[in-house]
């Protein structure tokens, strides 16, 4: 029988009080009491022994750092099944919605996690992450990432990982799909045929064989699809900000007036990002073939909508397919046509439109892919702290500790990257025997990840005070111990000095 026994009192610590501390604590596993003490997963005290009971026991090779089931995780968006097997076979607490949330009750639902899985819709804005106090990492279970403030979530320690290229191929192939439906107006003659007209037409219809492809961004999904289109016969361009190998017998033009210029469909790619807003407005779509064809299965921000209605009705434009949109329904059944969408009546009531709810990564492969990727990452960092794959932190990587090294400790330190820091670190490590130990930095955050053998309770005490003492020189310093029962000896700290 194990009870549960206080780890700052059996180790005689003063616990952490700040928000911070709390906040890291209990997402490592070391969840605080409302009085602020820390509670740790189930120890055993006998006599002046202190051990812990291990989640798997001695048949798991890895050390696993924490009681998992004090991780509460929450998904939003309807995350594949794939990626909430894999964090529940943790024991971590998932909750798992189908839609996104509005931010009012976002940030009163993210208080309480430690992990949070959102896809496109959920925005991880700087208001919510300052109020998501116990957080420790971010899954986009999607490719973008504009939809998270990354750059407040590294400020805050907390990790971002993403699935950079699970859906490239759905997307591709959805284009595809899309080049020709346009180039045949199906949309119309389906449309037409289900209120009873039969509409046999040629004109303005055409084989897609022989055809231009001007793709805006070659990236997964843009060099993917060139692929594709040339196996169509069509010719491909592209235009992009980085000089890139073309694949097949693609082009790079050296500038996007010069591609929309000759391309018969031009299709977009690129991230959302100040210098993408509104990439295709009226200058642009002006350069444009006359009866050429737009598609956007990227971001809604990219395109300016208004222009391209008027291009259509003009008759500039021949056909379009839009995938994304500047605000989208959090989820599905809410209503497209709002205030929030002033044009929608104007862009439903155009000819030879194609316009789908952001269903680009929509597919059971993509969709199963991605929740094993980013359900993966998020267990590596979060039980291991490894970072790799992370887009706001450096990758920062380690072996796994063994069962064979049970003495061993793995300290993380997420710090501010500026000078002395790493100094006053490792005049605390440099104390031990430092087995391993990797340091990155990427903009203002800093990532130490160090292994030390040979530890016991008091050099875990030893170090936690020492960096504790960090946090006087205006740093917020946090740590979380954990043990594997076998030696009596925890097997991970983990730290964060943060802003
Ligand atoms: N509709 C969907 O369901 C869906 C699915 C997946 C991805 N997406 C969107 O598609 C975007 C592209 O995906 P990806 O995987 O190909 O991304 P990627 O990062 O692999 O490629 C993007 C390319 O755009 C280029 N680029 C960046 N800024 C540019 C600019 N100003 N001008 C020209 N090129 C520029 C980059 O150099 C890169 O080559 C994602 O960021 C995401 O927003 C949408
Ligand atoms: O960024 C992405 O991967 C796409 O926009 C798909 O987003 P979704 O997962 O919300 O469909």
């Amino acid at each position: 029988m194990s009870s549960a026994l206080d780890v700052t009192e059996a180790l005689d610590i003063e616990p952490p009080t700040t928000e911070l501390a709390r906040r890291v604590s209990s997402s490592l596993g070391l969840s605080t009491s409302p009085t602020g003490t820390f509670h740790g997963p189930p120890w055993t005290k006998t006599g002046t022994s202190l051990t812990r009971t291990t989640t798997g026991g001695a048949s798991h090779k890895q050390l696993k750092p924490f009681a998992a089931e004090e991780i509460k995780i929450l998904l939003l968006e309807n995350v594949n099944t794939t990626g909430q097997d894999i964090l529940r076979s943790q024991g971590y607490q998932v909750t798992a919605l189908k839609s996104s949330l509005p931010e009012d009750e976002l940030i009163e639902k993210i208080r309480d996690v430690s992990v949070i899985g959102i896809r496109s819709k959920t925005k991880l804005t700087a208001r919510v992450l300052r109020e998501a106090k116990n957080l420790i990492v971010v899954g986009c279970f999607c490719i973008g990432t504009n939809q998270v403030d990354t750059k407040v979530a590294a400020e805050r320690g907390i990790a971002v990982f993403n699935s950079p290229f699970s859906n490239s191929r759905s997307v591709a192939e959805l284009i595809i799909g899309e080049i020709i439906s346009l180039a045949r107006q199906l949309g119309d003659r389906s449309n037409e045929m289900h209120k009873g007209t039969w509409n046999k037409v040629s004109n303005g219809c055409w084989e897609i064989r022989g055809k231009t492809l001007g793709i805006i961004g070659y990236g997964h999904i843009g060099s993917q699809l060139s692929v594709l289109a040339e196996a169509f016969g069509m010719s491909v361009i592209f235009y992009d900000v980085v000089n890139l190998m073309a694949l097949g017998t693609a082009k790079q033009k050296p500038t996007l007036e010069a591609m929309l210029g000759t391309a018969d469909f031009v299709t977009c790619h690129v991230p959302e990002l100040p210098e993408t807003k509104n990439m295709l407005g009226r200058k642009e779509l002006g350069y444009m073939k006359d009866g050429s064809y737009l598609i956007n299965a990227s971001r809604g921000s990219v395109i300016d909508i208004p222009a391209l209605i008027d291009a259509m009705r003009s008759g500039k434009i021949a056909g379009a397919a839009l995938d994304v949109y500047p605000a989208e329904p959090a989820g599905n059944g809410d209503y497209f046509t709002n205030e929030l969408n002033p044009w929608a009546e104007d862009l439903r009531s155009l000819k030879n439109i194609i316009l789908t709810p952001h269903i680009g990564g929509s597919t059971e492969e993509a969709q199963s892919a991605i929740g094993i990727e980013v359900s993966e990452a998020l267990v590596r960092y979060v039980n291991e702290g490894i970072t790799l794959g992370a887009v706001n932190m450096p990758e920062v990587n380690l072996r796994s500790l063994t069962m064979d090294e049970p003495n061993h400790v793995r300290v993380i330190y997420i710090h501010r990257n500026i000078p002395g820091v790493l100094r006053g670190v490792n005049a605390i490590l440099g104390d031990h025997n430092v087995d391993k130990q990797m340091t990155d930095s990427r903009g203002d955050v800093a990532y130490l990840m160090a292994d030390i053998s040979d530890v016991n309770v008091t050099v875990i005490k030893d170090i936690y005070q020492r960096l504790e003492s960090l946090g006087g020189k205006g740093f917020s310093t946090t740590l979380a111990l954990d043990a594997q029962s076998a030696n009596e000896v925890p097997a991970r700290i983990m730290t964060r000095v943060l802003y």
